[in-house]
C-alpha cells in the first residue's frame, strides 16, 4: 500500500452511505467528520438520542460540505434487541448502506459486568453485538455494489486468546483479558467474514483496522472503564490525535488500495504511532478457532449468516 495515506488521498464519497457506531465521540466522529467532508451520506449510530442529535448538530456547523448528510438512529450495542430494532428503523430509512463501521466499543471494565443479553460486556458490546449488527444489516449491504464492513480492533488482541471454556469470563475475570479477548474475536470475525464470503459468493468486503494509540474518552479512562485511571491519564497526552487513529480505519473503509480480509493499522514504534500499514495478528489465523467462535458466536446472538443470504445456517 501507498505509504503515509492521509485523508486528501480520500474520494470524494456522494452517492455513498455509511452506518458508523459510536459516532458521537473519539474515532468513531472523527471517521464521520471526515467522510461528511467528502460528501458521504452517514448514518450515526450511538446510545444516547440526545447527545447524538447534539454531535450531529454540532458537525452541520462546523464541517464545510456539499452534499453530506447525517441522520442519527440510536442503537446499544449491549442489546440484541436494540440491534435488532435498530436494523429495522434503519430499513425503513434507507435502501442500502455501502460501508458498516463497527467502531463503538468499551474497555477494560473493572469489575465483571453483564449485556442484557447475560454476555460479559466486553466480548458483548466489542464483539458479539457487531456480529450481530453485520449479519442483520447484510440485506441491506447487499444492496450496495461493493458493500464493505471494517471492524475495530486494537493492539490489545495481541495478547488475547479465545478461551472457549471461559468466553464470558465466568471462571476467571481480569478487565486486560476480557478486553483483549474481543478485540482478538474482532479480527478473527473481520478475517473469517471475507473467507466465508468468498467461498460463498456473497461479494463483500471484510477488513479489521486498528488506531494504534489514540487520544480519547477510551485511551483516557473516562466511563465505565476507570481501571489504570493514574496511568492512563499520563500515557493518554503522548497518543495521537483521534483524527491520526482514524486514518487506518478511514483508509479501509474507501481505499481502492485496500486489500480484502486485511487487517490495517499504524506501522511505527510498537504499532502505537504512524500512518496505516498492514497490522499483524498471528493468533486470528487459525482456521479451527475462526470457525468454532463463528458458530458459537450464531448461537449466542441467533444471527445466522448463511440464513440471510437465503441459504441455511452455515
Ligand atoms: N483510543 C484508542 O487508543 C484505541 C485503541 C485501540 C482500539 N480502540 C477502539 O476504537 C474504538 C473507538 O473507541 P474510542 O477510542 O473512540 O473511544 P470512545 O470512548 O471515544 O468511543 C467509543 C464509542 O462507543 C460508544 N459505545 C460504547 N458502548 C456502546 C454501546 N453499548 N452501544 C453503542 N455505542 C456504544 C460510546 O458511546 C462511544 O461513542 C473502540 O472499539 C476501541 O476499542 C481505541
Amino acid at each position: 500500500m501507498k505509504q503515509r495515506w492521509t485523508t486528501t488521498e480520500m474520494g470524494n464519497q456522494k452517492n455513498k452511505t455509511f452506518v458508523i457506531t459510536g459516532a458521537t465521540s473519539g474515532l468513531g466522529l472523527a471517521d464521520t467528520k471526515a467522510l461528511y467532508e467528502k460528501d458521504a451520506t452517514i448514518i450515526m449510530a450511538g446510545r444516547s438520542a440526545k447527545k447524538g442529535q447534539q454531535v450531529l448538530n454540532d458537525i452541520e456547523k462546523s464541517v464545510v460540505t456539499h452534499t453530506g448528510k447525517l441522520l442519527f438512529i440510536p442503537v446499544d450495542l449491549a442489546s440484541l434487541e436494540s440491534i435488532h430494532h435498530f436494523v429495522e428503523v434503519l430499513s425503513k430509512t434507507v435502501s442500502s448502506i455501502d460501508v458498516l463501521i463497527n467502531n463503538a466499543g468499551v474497555m477494560e471494565i473493572p469489575t465483571r459486568q453483564l449485556t442484557i443479553d447475560g454476555f460479559e460486556k466486553q466480548f458483548g458490546t466489542d464483539f458479539l453485538g457487531p456480529f450481530a449488527l453485520t449479519g442483520l444489516m447484510l440485506p441491506l449491504l447487499r444492496k450496495s455494489k461493493n458493500p464493505r464492513i471494517v471492524t475495530i480492533s486494537s493492539i490489545a488482541q495481541k495478547g488475547g486468546r479465545i478461551n472457549f471454556q471461559n468466553l464470558q469470563s465466568e471462571k476467571r475475570y481480569t478487565p486486560v483479558s476480557a478486553y483483549s479477548q474481543a478485540k482478538l474475536a474482532d479480527v478473527i470475525f473481520a478475517k473469517e467474514l471475507q473467507r466465508l464470503s468468498d467461498e460463498n459468493g456473497w461479494g463483500l468486503h471484510s477488513f479489521a483496522a486498528h488506531p494504534g494509540g489514540a487520544r480519547t474518552n477510551l485511551s483516557r479512562g473516562a466511563g465505565e472503564h476507570n481501571f489504570n485511571r493514574f496511568f492512563l491519564d499520563i500515557t493518554h497526552r503522548f497518543l495521537m490525535p483521534a483524527e491520526k487513529g482514524a486514518l487506518s480505519t478511514l483508509f479501509a473503509a474507501t481505499s481502492d488500495q485496500a486489500e480484502d480480509g486485511n487487517f490495517y493499522g499504524p506501522t511505527g514504534f510498537l504499532e502505537m504511532w504512524g500512518w496505516p500499514g498492514i497490522a499483524k495478528a498471528p493468533r486470528a489465523e487459525d482456521p479451527t478457532v475462526a470457525r468454532r467462535l463463528w458458530s458459537v458466536s450464531e448461537q449466542l446472538t441467533d444471527v445466522h449468516y448463511g440464513k440471510m443470504f437465503g441459504g441455511t445456517k452455515l
